[in-house]
């Protein structure tokens, strides 16, 4: 079996967004000091690297990623390059086969340089996730750190999204990836209070 991880490590320095709280990771005690263990302690906003959106980040009323069901983390996903494009609706997608897809990975190879947060990125609009939900798609993955502009305040890819009851992966490195079917495992921790969580996001090569 053939993994490709598109998940960003995650390191000092990993690029948040402007002002949130950095990535950090420290022992909290060395083995000298328990006698038998290191242990570590993990700061870092719910929004770091490769992780998903639970609808309460945007909604006051919405779920969780506890209550988010397992379902849409796992399945058939299809990889596709739109690059070169300021933003992606419905029309974009038309001409793309998804009978038996139901996660959709969106190249838009919009932010290059991974070590800096990027000021302009590749968005979606509003039109594409009720085109999505039509076809049977329950995850849209991106791999920029949001589906709406960097500086927009009322979201509306967001809120499209959620209310097509579709799942949103952000942060996904695709660079090395082939356009293509494979199957998707990009799971969060159970966190019940949590409008977000970083994921390890894995693509299982079906060939
Ligand atoms: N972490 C933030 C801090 C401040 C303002 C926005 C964000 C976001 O995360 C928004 C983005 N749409 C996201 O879901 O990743
Ligand atoms: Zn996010
Ligand atoms: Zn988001």
């Amino acid at each position: 079996m053939k993994i490709i991880d598109i998940s960003q490590k995650l390191h000092h320095g990993t690029p948040v967004w402007p002002g949130d709280t950095p990535y950090s990771f420290q022992l909290n005690w060395t083995k000298e000091q328990t006698g038998s263990v290191n242990v570590g302690q993990l700061t870092m906003s719910t929004h770091t690297g490769t992780h998903i959106d639970a609808p309460y980040h945007f909604d006051h009323n919405g779920k969780k990623v506890a209550d988010l069901p397992l379902e849409r983390f796992i399945g058939p996903a299809l990889v596709v390059n739109v690059s070169g494009k300021t933003s992606i609706g419905a029309e974009d997608v038309q001409h793309l086969d998804l009978t038996e897809i139901s996660k959709l990975l969106l190249k838009t190879s919009s932010w290059e340089n991974k070590s800096e947060f990027p000021s302009e990125i590749t968005f979606l609009q509003e039109d594409l996730a009720p085109y999505l939900m039509q076809q049977g798609v329950d995850l849209i993955g991106v791999d920029v750190p949001s589906v709406d502009p960097i500086d927009s305040k009322n979201l509306p890819a967001h809120h499209s999204i959620e209310n097509s009851h579709i799942q949103i992966l952000e942060g996904i490195v695709l660079d090395e990836v082939e356009e293509g079917i494979y199957d998707l495992i990009a799971l969060p921790l159970p966190l019940t209070e949590a409008d977000g969580c970083p994921v390890r996001a894995i693509l299982i090569d079906r060939t």
